[in-house]
């Protein structure tokens, strides 16, 4: 069995050769440092079994339409959200996993363990989110980072400085990783603009506790 071989496979080169490594070949995220003490870092094709994770999202999490109040007004929410908390357990077991390289990734610098998995669906492109900063929790006084892991069709997240600038605008790719940290959710924000032509796409956005 072709799985089977892999994950023995796996076990093999860890067990023997690399006993003392973490298990872990997930590539290293590259960071851009923004202005204001914000940054961003991306990963491509990070998460492993991006397909599977993207079924399991499709089909297992209780999707359900919101409107998301924000600090001072109610932003429409043109997707499907459904958010898992600390200490439930996520529907695939590559979240747990990313989960757990997250925090030995980020942990030393985060000061604190990824918590809460928040999941956004984007079943088209006319699905969106429009600017904002994840600024209800502590995210509005704090640094801190939301860690997205994208899985389906590639959308863009978009970021500007909150005092006005030019914008800029990563790519989130099937598998992908992007981490906005530093002040990045309260000295910029960003956005999912709707696009012309886009398939389904799922979001997961590992915060700390009390970031929202
Ligand atoms: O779709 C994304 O990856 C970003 C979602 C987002 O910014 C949010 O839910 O706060
Ligand atoms: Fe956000």
């Amino acid at each position: 069995m072709f799985d089977g071989f892999c994950y023995r496979d796996d076990v093999d080169v860890q067990g023997s050769l690399f006993a003392e490594a973490p298990a872990d070949r997930r590539p290293a995220p590259e960071r851009r440092v923004l202005s204001s003490g914000a940054w961003i870092d991306v990963a491509r094709s990070w998460l492993t079994e991006p397909d599977g994770v993207f079924d399991a999202l499709v089909s297992r999490v209780p999707w359900r339409a919101e409107r998301r109040e924000m600090y001072d007004r109610v932003v429409a929410v043109p997707r499907l959200l459904h958010t898992y908390g600390a200490g439930e357990a996520l529907p695939h077991p590559a979240l747990l996993a990313a989960r757990e390289a997250l925090d030995a990734q980020y942990a030393a610098e985060l000061g604190e363990r990824f918590a809460t998995a928040g999941c956004c669906f984007y079943r088209d492109g006319r699905d969106s989110v429009a600017w904002h900063g994840d600024r209800i929790g502590r995210g509005a006084t704090h640094d801190t980072m939301v860690a997205i892991v994208s899985v389906g069709d590639p959308r863009r997240l978009a970021l500007r400085p909150r005092g006005g600038g030019p914008s800029i605008a990563v790519e989130m790719g099937h598998g992908d990783l992007v981490v906005m940290g530093g002040s990045c959710q309260r000295t910029w924000e960003h956005a999912v603009p709707k696009a012309a032509h886009a398939g389904p796409r799922v979001s997961v956005q590992f915060r700390p506790r009390g970031v929202l």
